[in-house]
């Protein structure tokens, strides 16, 4: 899936939160949005995954305005894009469940009626509950193939987030849209995570995240998007933004100096 925001604006209530932002997301490309706390990261991805509309400009998927379509087809379109943000919600129930209610959404009721059957027909069998490859494929990604059959609110918060990631990947989304998607992990998980974000760009898959982890970006991103106030300050790979910084505002983000003092900033 090809994704663009062209020109978007968005804002609640005559707040302006994102204003005038083009940014596009290829197929295999890992494009991750910098900027302080409060610049607009996790709207943009709400955005970008098409659970708000911009007040302004337009979100394209593979050309198409999905707020131009019928209800039914946007949705059919949103869930080709696999999303993770940053509070895991996860449901009362086990691991695996959890992880197959990412692909459970994305099938027709008649499947998912079937498959209520079958599962229920193999519990009777075996007398214990099964688990299918693509689900185990996902927790495998994360880590966490071993854990499918425990209850989920057993889980640390850092688990809990690999969860969260492997139901968005099970289904095999066209593009990962992931809001800080390691903040509550140790360096191994996030290792175990980045893993993942770059086979699902091996895969063809887009990633679009936002972090507050600068050697995270610079890691694994293929373009870097820096966003103060609602505005894209500047876009580029992550050794021009981090090494040669066009603009004063990212050269001072990147060193750290005095971002949250808008005065200081806008000075
Ligand atoms: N529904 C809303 N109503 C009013 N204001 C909102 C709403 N959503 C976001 N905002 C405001 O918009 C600004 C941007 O919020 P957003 O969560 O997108 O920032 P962020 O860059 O993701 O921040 P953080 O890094 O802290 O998660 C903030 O000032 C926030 O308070």
């Amino acid at each position: 899936m090809h994704l663009e925001l062209e020109g978007v604006s968005y804002g609640v209530d005559g707040t302006r939160i994102l204003s005038d932002v083009s940014l596009a997301v290829e197929p295999g490309e890992v494009v991750t949005i910098i900027g302080p706390s409060g610049a607009g990261k996790t709207t943009l991805l709400r955005l970008a995954s098409l659970f708000e509309r911009p007040t302004d400009g337009a979100v394209r998927s593979d050309g198409t305005d999905p707020w131009s379509l019928p209800r039914d087809e946007r949705l059919t379109l949103r869930r080709r894009i696999g999303v993770v943000f940053q509070q895991a919600s996860l449901f009362a129930t086990s691991v695996a469940r959890n992880v197959d209610a990412g692909r459970r959404i994305r099938r027709p009721w008649s499947s998912r009626v079937r498959d209520f059957a079958e599962r229920l027909a193999s519990r009777w069998i075996h007398g214990s509950p099964t688990v299918d490859d693509r689900t185990l494929e996902a927790l495998e990604l994360v880590g966490l193939r071993e854990e499918w059959d425990r209850a989920a609110s057993s889980l640390s918060g850092g688990e809990a987030q690999r969860v969260s990631f492997a139901r968005a990947l099970a289904p095999r989304p066209d593009l990962l849209v992931l809001d800080e998607p390691t903040s509550d992990l140790d360096p191994r998980n996030t290792a175990i995570l980045e893993r993942a974000i770059e086979r699902a760009r091996g895969h063809d898959h887009g990633v679009l995240l936002a972090t507050h982890d600068m050697h995270q970006a610079e890691r694994i991103s293929d373009r870097v998007a820096f966003l103060l106030e609602g505005e894209l300050i500047e876009v580029g790979s992550p050794e021009r933004v981090f090494d040669t910084p066009r603009d004063e505002r990212t050269a001072r983000f990147v060193r750290g100096d005095l971002l949250y003092d808008e005065n200081e900033l806008l000075a």
